[in-house]
């Protein structure tokens, strides 16, 4: 549905390599029709720029970008004009018409597509009711609140009926709670609307609740991308390791490590949970083949595009030989805080 190829934006007011300032740098991706996929990365990292590129915001410096197969720099002003009214985008601030109603900011989209009064009235009713605000079309953004807000914005990019939508940081203003209601509507924009969603977002909970693939962006670079549960189970690079663990909560850090030597006399090991069902198996025969006991320290397990992750600290207790030679064994899977 969308493709970037070998993409690079370079703003020239920079302080960057020959004066510029390189946001994208040598970006190739692609992204499935129908699929969800987040962008993540740490503030500065590009992906507004990015995001900017998909809807020809930005013009690439080098390298091409294709919308539905069609490469918008070789399309006319029409074309691009064209490719641009089938993708949508939600903001993080809502940026709605103050002096509009919610009906209104609703068709205004319409209108400029050049869609008769009644026409942009009744297209806009309809996904009013597809976002649960039928209720609310005659009043004033500022008497709405922020999750009703960012409602009637993703029912305003939905109202020309795009292909795609491209989300930036759409949840980053909203409290957990309604964080969640917004996250729930855009799944359902995604499996019963069809629609291929890009979001960007600094935060790996909503990449986990909502996406299937995941790029991760480091100085203008996608260093790492792949599908989400790869990308959380076998985080490759510093950058994406550290989002991870942000979103998983599920190693003792340093200091909880400390607190954990202190409370347990035993050794400390830290076993990956994943789907693989065999190497729980493996963990539980091999503490019975050497009559090792255990006492679970610290769990942070839970589900990942409906699979277990994470991870389990372990306090192994028995003698010295036999717990060198489970820690031995457990080889591949991952010792942490062992001693
Ligand atoms: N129009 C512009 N002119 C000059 N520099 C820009 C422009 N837009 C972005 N940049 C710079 O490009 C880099 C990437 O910015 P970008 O906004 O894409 O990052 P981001 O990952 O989206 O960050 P944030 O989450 O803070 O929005 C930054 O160093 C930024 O200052």
């Amino acid at each position: 549905m969308i493709e970037l190829r070998d993409v690079t934006k370079t703003f020239p007011q920079g302080k960057g390599e020959g004066g510029g300032l390189r946001a994208v740098d040598h970006v190739s991706l692609h992204v499935p029709r129908g699929s969800v996929y987040g962008i993540v990365g740490h503030s500065g990292a590009g992906k507004s720029t990015l995001l900017r590129l998909i809807n020809h915001l930005e013009e690439p410096t080098s390298g091409s970008v294709l919308v539905g197969g069609a490469d918008l720099g070789a399309l006319g002003e029409r074309g691009r004009r064209q490719v641009r009214q089938s993708i949508g985008m939600v903001f993080q601030q809502f940026n709605l018409f103050r002096s509009r109603t919610v009906l209104g900011n609703v068709a205004y989209p319409l209108k400029v597509a050049g869609a008769s009064r009644a026409e942009a009235r009744e297209r806009a009713a309809e996904v009013l009711r597809f976002v649960g605000l039928d209720g609310h079309a005659r009043r004033y953004p500022e008497q709405l609140s922020g999750g009703q807000r960012q409602r009637v914005g993703i029912a305003r990019a939905l109202a020309t009926s795009p292909g795609v939508l491209l989300c930036d940081e759409a949840t980053s203003a909203l409290d957990p709670q309604t964080t969640h209601e917004v996250l729930a509507l855009l799944e359902r924009v995604n499996r019963e609307l069809g629609i291929t969603i890009v979001l960007i977002t600094h935060e790996m909970d909503v990449v986990r609740s909502l996406c299937d693939r995941v790029a991760v962006m480091a100085d203008g670079k996608v260093v790492e991308s792949g599908g989400v549960y790869e990308v959380f189970s076998r985080p490759q690079h510093p950058t994406t390791e550290a989002f991870v663990r942000s979103a998983l909560h599920d190693r003792p850090d340093g200091p909880a490590l400390e607190r954990l030597r202190a409370r347990h006399g035993g050794r400390l090991v830290t076993v990956p949970v994943t789907g693989d069902a065999a190497g729980g198996h493996e963990l539980s025969r091999l503490l019975r083949e050497h009559a090792v006991d255990f006492t679970v320290a610290h769990a942070g397990v839970g589900e990942v595009q409906n699979r277990p992750l994470g991870s389990v600290t372990l306090e192994l207790r028995g003698a010295e030989a036999d717990i060198d030679a489970v820690v031995a064994r457990l080889g591949g899977l991952e010792k942490a805080g062992a001693r």
